[in-house]
């Protein structure tokens, strides 16, 4: 097992990259810990599977190192580096049975057949595959054949860290969540370093501790689920996560926090001292839609609304509503009533978010409490 130190690392498919946006990954500094379950959350294009690739060693990086445990592995090819990748589909010996797919990796480096057994055997079992491990690969389901990619992987004990692009592509739904708590109780069990590359955040949070969102080439945030909720530091990490995710509003300065058309939001005197000692007219105020507070009357501090629709999801609803010209969307428990005429939103004070630049602005800081889960 290893940590991975990505270093001052940057890429760029180009030869002579010119400015940020010639670049796949713009430089960034990042550790993976060793024997941690992490996912790589982000939109389709942001870097994902480049970076997963540079870690492999299917992709030299342009700029910067790639160190396990302290020493750089740059120009170490994927065979050397103990690394094992599972890919969207399969890669599997269709030809082969299950046993000899698994015992594979071990045969090429020549371990000897007792030990092949055993350990076929013990992964067999963690992966729910022993009945099967005399069938022909080609016989089987793809969630069979894709947990007989990630057996072929978890096999050789010598393995540093575990790399998942999109692992659950081709299973069925209804199968993925089986999968994905297997894959979780696999960490658990062998203590491998694990990266699992997504685009789906429900995927990430039930896998993973901590969670690397990644925007435009750069990880933005790495957290728990929890941090990513409830204290998202970047705007698109607050847009991204949570269904539906936070509500982000341009505004601008004014005396008592911050406006948008003619809504003065107020602020509470240290981050308004803070938003004013920056320089930025690029700013942004974010709200959860959980956080919101709806009110039936005319209530001090909160604002008048129109509500534009409603949508039903069963344990929840979701408002959208038109606060001077700009569409909130506030989530409400199914046993909240709608109410009828006008509504009324107010903003608590600690789930206001201030963002400069794209990056949130805090003038107190408190810790997230992490201790229960949070629900996305
Ligand atoms: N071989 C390549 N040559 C040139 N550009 C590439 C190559 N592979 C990826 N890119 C570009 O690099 C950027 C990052 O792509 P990458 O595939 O790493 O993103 P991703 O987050 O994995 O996306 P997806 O989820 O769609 O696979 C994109 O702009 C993509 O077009």
């Amino acid at each position: 097992m290893a940590e991975i130190h990505l270093k001052s690392l940057a890429h760029s498919y180009m030869k002579n990259p010119n400015g940020d946006s010639d670049y796949a990954i713009r430089e960034m500094d990042h550790i993976w810990e060793d024997g941690g379950a992490y996912a790589l959350l982000g939109p389709s294009g942001c870097g994902k599977s480049t970076l997963l690739n540079i870690i492999s060693g299917l992709l030299e990086p342009s700029e910067g190192q790639v160190l396990f445990d302290g020493v750089e592995v740059n120009h170490i090819p994927p065979e050397d580096r103990n690394i094992a990748q599972v890919f969207q589909f399969p890669v599997i010996y269709d030809s082969m049975t299950v046993y000899d797919n698994l015992a594979f990796p071990l045969r090429n480096m020549k371990v000897p057949e007792v030990r092949v057994t055993s350990r076929v055997n013990e992964i067999a079992e963690a992966l729910e595959l022993t009945d099967v491990l005399k069938k022909k690969a080609s016989n089987l389901s793809p969630d069979e054949k894709q947990k007989i990619s990630m057996g072929r992987g978890l096999v050789r004990s010598d393995v540093s860290a575990i790399l998942f692009d999109e692992p659950l592509t081709v299973i069925d739904p209804h199968l993925k969540w089986k999968l994905r708590r297997k894959l979780k109780q696999i960490h658990e069990q062998f203590d491998i370093t694990m990266i699992y590359v997504t685009h789906d955040q429900l995927e990430a949070s039930t896998f993973a501790e901590k969670i690397a969102v990644m925007y435009g080439g750069q990880i933005v945030q790495f957290g728990t689920p929890r941090e990513l909720f409830e204290r998202p530091n970047h705007a698109f990490v607050g847009y991204f996560i949570g269904s539906p995710g936070m509500n982000i509003i341009e505004v601008e300065r004014c005396d008592k926090g911050v406006r948008f058309n003619s809504t003065d939001v107020p602020l509470e005197q240290s981050l308004k001292s803070l938003l004013d000692s920056l320089t930025s007219s690029n700013v942004k105020l974010g709200i959860r839609p959980e956080f919101i507070h709806v009110w039936e009357k005319k209530t001090e501090g909160a604002f008048e609304c129109n509500l534009d629709y409603v949508e039903d999801l069963g344990t929840y609803k979701i408002l959208t509503l038109n606060l001077d010209g700009e569409a909130i969307k506030v989530r409400l428990d199914e046993d909240r009533a709608i109410p009828t005429g006008k509504i009324y939103i107010s903003f608590p004070e600690q789930w206001l978010k201030i963002y400069v630049d794209e990056y949130l602005i805090e003038a107190d800081v408190t810790p997230v409490n992490d201790s229960s889960e949070v629900k996305l």
